[in-house]
């Protein structure tokens, strides 16, 4: 597992990680999550000896990543997925990674073979693609087929097929016990590939705790009903205490499911059109929580014409 006790890093009088003490278990799909500038990267720099901390630590298994003598076998990392040689090819690149790791050279086959990579595993790497590049990270990744998985943006540049594919590769490496770390600014692929959730903004721990809770905690859902006796359903919900707002022609209510709405409505023989139970996403939750750690935001602009 993967521990982070007060870990901090500055740079000047910048602080880019504050403190931050958080655990990620094995044997599930744990997502990291900030704005742009959060951290995120840093954290996971740190985490593979590739920065220092400034204080605190983070271990994989007890011990930092510099005290591993073959690193590749303890944590696989995807980063920086550009990182490579660009003249050699994608095989040699990893034989190379293989050998000074001390892993047998069979293993650079077996993971062209498992990220799709082996009718192209003679090329220079300096021609792959964006999406290319980041299935060889990923191969690098899993070259020492190591217990703890951190990958930074994974799916950044894939495909729709490749994007699955990566949801269902960090389910079988969590099923198979391994700890699975990754960040992924793609809020509803996140949804669909992790189980637990670390949130940081502005350097800090926001929220440390499983995907469902985290979108309960920050997130409402609501009933949506659609009338054509509209105004009477609305009198009706209100006098018997419920929240209920009108948008766009829908009335959007809070506190109470929709079959308790169903019956109460339909025991005054009033019609109703549509009731749905809208379950807030992962997106909106994020949303909510980080509003006011976005370091980098658009300015809200009026359509072109709309009054002033
Ligand atoms: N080498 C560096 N020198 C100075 N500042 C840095 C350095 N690396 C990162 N930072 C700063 O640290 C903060 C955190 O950056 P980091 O890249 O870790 O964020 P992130 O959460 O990964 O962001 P993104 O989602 O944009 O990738 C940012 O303000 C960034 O400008």
């Amino acid at each position: 597992m993967i521990e982070a006790h007060g870990l901090t890093k500055t740079y000047g009088d910048r602080t880019a990680v504050d403190g931050i003490s958080f655990t990620v278990a094995p044997g599930r799909v744990t997502g990291f999550l900030g704005p742009n500038g959060a951290g995120k990267s840093t954290t996971m720099r740190m985490l593979v000896g590739l920065d220092r901390p400034s204080a605190g630590s983070v271990t994989v298994r007890g011990r930092s990543y510099a005290d591993f003598p073959a690193p590749l076998r303890e944590v696989g990392a995807l980063l920086e997925a550009r990182a490579l040689h660009p003249g050699r090819s994608a095989r040699d690149h990893l034989r190379w990674m293989a050998a000074s790791n001390g892993i047998p050279v069979r293993r650079v086959d077996e993971v062209l073979d498992l990220v799709g990579l082996t009718d192209v595993a003679g090329q220079r790497v300096g021609r792959f693609s964006l999406g290319m590049g980041q299935r060889l990270g990923i191969a690098v990744a899993l070259l020492g087929d190591p217990p703890v998985v951190v990958l930074d943006e994974p799916v950044n540049g894939l495909d729709p097929e490749g994007i699955r594919w990566v949801r269902t590769l960090t389910r079988e490496l969590a099923d198979q016990g391994r700890t699975v770390f990754l960040s992924s600014h793609l809020m509803s692929e996140m949804a669909l590939t992790a189980d637990h959730l670390v949130v940081i903004g502005r350097g800090r721990v926001l929220a440390d705790c499983s995907m469902a809770d985290f979108i309960a905690e920050h997130a409402a859902s609501y009933v949506r009903l659609r009338s054509p006796q509209r105004a009477e359903v609305t009198d009706l919900l209100r006098r018997d205490g419920l929240d209920v707002t009108e948008v766009d022609g829908e009335l959007r209510i809070q506190g109470r499911d929709a079959a308790a709405i169903g019956e109460l409505v339909g025991r005054r023989g009033l019609l109703l059109h549509e009731l749905t139970l809208v379950r807030s996403s992962l997106e909106d939750a994020f949303m909510t929580l980080t509003a006011a750690s976005v370091e980098y935001s658009a300015r809200q602009t009026a359509p072109a014409g709309a009054p002033k």
